[in-house]
């Protein structure tokens, strides 16, 4: 038995909790899978990594309306992935390297499971750490801190087929394009691969289950993105997958509209789930919510004593950059039992990295009116602004929903180029409670930049 002052499972965000507050201690880092976690592996860099060849793709495809005659002679997909994963898979071997080798933290290649309150076991699964393969570790942990992350779920009528397919952990390294593509979901990972599939030259056939793409967005949004991926890629919704078979080293998939539709390869996207299952959490005392999370309180601490637990395996949002929030708290309460910080899941940010991009914090409009707010809107075109116009953007918009008796901001939704970045002086704005005029007229706004879509936005909003 080998003892720690803290265990962590996962090295994904859990991985930046080794600060410079345990030099000295005994840190030990559990990873079942490649080192560095979803977001650098399988998540958002790699995602972003293609979106960005997606982008300049679908950017010649778009020159000619400035003037500029281009075609797309082609895209090399084997350089397109391995200029990817030349990049990210030396950085998560790296972070392996430093955690097995490191002064004062040991690196468990392999599945944690508890045996009782502050023990563990280790099943070695992987080469490169000082246990081999098959080796059962026990060690025990003062703290532990489950940052155990989630994983794509597949609905039964995919796994008992037999058929091959894709899930988000896999699509990124196949090794030649398929003609054909068929994504089944209607959320962040589906709209992101339709754009860079579909951009890159595949056949993308959508299947939702709903009746627009991206639901959980203000409707305005969601609307207007369902009728421009329709315009981009083949879009069923109201459309679920009742079985599947193999054809001609293809998939037919038999939809539930009584329709037949065969493709080149499949990819699964319709959720994810916690990593709270087969770690024996009830050994430890640790209580899981209906829907696989973790139950934490606001410092991320468990039910049981000394254990902790963060990002996608407890928290309501599963993003990096909450995750991330999360650790930072987390990294400070293991040594500051007496100053604990909360999480603040107040303004969560989110961004949809397709075509085109989506941004969006807060309140939709239907959310403030449910809670009772009297609800200002105002919707401002890009193309109503200088840059637009260079842009000849005729479909992004700004729409923020305001408080109109305290001049507040309660939600921003944004769908256009730069989206992502165009929505973080929104984003301080509520964080830092400031009213809406006061940041329009309070500080000067680049002329002629696109962030006066922005502020146009702002001084449309009414208070009163
Ligand atoms: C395709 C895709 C794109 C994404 N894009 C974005 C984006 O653009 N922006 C954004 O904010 N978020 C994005 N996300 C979400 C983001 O990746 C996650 O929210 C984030 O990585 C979660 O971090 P984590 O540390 O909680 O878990 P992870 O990074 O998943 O780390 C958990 C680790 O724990 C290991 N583990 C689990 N159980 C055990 C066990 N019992 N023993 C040992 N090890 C174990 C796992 O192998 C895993 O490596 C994306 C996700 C996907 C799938
Ligand atoms: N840019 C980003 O920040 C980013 C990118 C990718 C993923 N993520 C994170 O990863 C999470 C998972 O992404 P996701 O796209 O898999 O999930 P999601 O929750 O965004 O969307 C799931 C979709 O699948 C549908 N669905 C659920 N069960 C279904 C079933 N049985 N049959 C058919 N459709 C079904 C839902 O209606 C929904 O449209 C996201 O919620 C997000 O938090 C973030």
């Amino acid at each position: 038995m080998t003892d720690f002052d803290l265990v962590i499972i996962g090295s994904g965000s859990g991985n930046s909790l080794v600060t410079p507050d345990f030099d000295g201690s005994r840190v030990a880092v559990v990873e079942r899978g490649t080192f560095g976690g979803t977001c650098l592996n399988v998540g958002c860099i790699p995602t972003k990594m293609f979106v960005y060849a997606a982008d300049v793709a679908t950017t010649i495809r778009e020159a000619s309306r400035y003037g500029v005659d281009a075609t797309l002679d082609g895209v090399r997909w084997q350089d397109i992935r391995d200029r990817v994963f030349g990049r990210i898979d030396p950085i998560s071997a790296g972070g392996r390297d430093y955690r097995v080798d490191g002064p004062n933290t040991t690196a468990y290649l392999g599945q944690a499971t508890f045996t009782g309150p502050g023990q563990l076991e280790v099943e070695i699964t992987q080469p490169g750490g000082e246990h081999a393969v098959g080796q059962r570790v026990p060690i025990t942990g003062k703290q532990i801190v489950l940052a155990a992350g989630s994983r794509a779920v597949v609905p039964d009528v995919f796994t008992d087929s037999g058929v091959p397919f894709h899930t988000s952990d896999t699509i990124m390294r196949i090794e030649e394009l398929p003609g054909s593509l068929a994504i089944v979901g209607g959320g962040f990972i589906a709209a992101e691969f339709a754009h860079v599939f579909s951009a890159l030259g595949v056949r993308v056939h959508q299947i939702a289950r709903g009746d627009a793409l991206l639901r959980h967005l203000d409707t305005e949004i969601s609307q207007r993105f369902t009728e421009q991926a329709r315009q981009q890629w083949d879009v069923r919704l109201n459309t679920q997958v009742t079985g599947l078979s193999e054809q001609d080293g293809g998939t037919v998939l038999a939809l539930s509209d009584g329709t037949e539709l065969a493709v080149d390869q499949l990819l699964v996207a319709v959720g994810r789930v916690p990593n709270s299952d087969g770690m024996g959490l009830d050994l430890a005392g640790v209580e899981v919510h209906d829907d696989g999370r973790i139950k934490v309180d606001e410092f991320g601490r468990t039910a049981a004593q000394g254990v902790w637990s963060l990002g996608d395996a407890s928290s309501p949002y599963q993003l990096k950059h909450v995750a991330n929030h999360e650790a930072r708290a987390v990294a400070h309460n293991l040594v500051h039992p007496e100053d604990l910080r909360a999480f603040d899941h107040r303004y969560v940010p989110s961004a949809v990295f397709t075509h085109p991009q989506i941004a969006t914090v807060g309140l939709t409009e239907d959310e403030a009116r449910a809670a009772g707010y009297r609800v200002s809107v105002k919707v401002q075109n890009y193309g109503d602004t200088a840059y637009g116009w260079a842009m000849e953007d005729t479909t992004g918009i700004a729409k923020l929903v305001g408080d109109a008796d305290t001049g507040r901001i309660l939600g921003a939704h944004l769908m256009g180029p730069h989206a992502s970045s165009l929505i973080q002086p929104l984003i301080q704005a509520m964080s830092f409670d400031q009213p809406a005029q006061a940041v329009a007229r309070g500080q000067y706004w680049i002329h002629p930049a696109l962030a006066e879509v922005v502020e146009n936005a702002l001084l449309g909003l009414q208070s009163s």
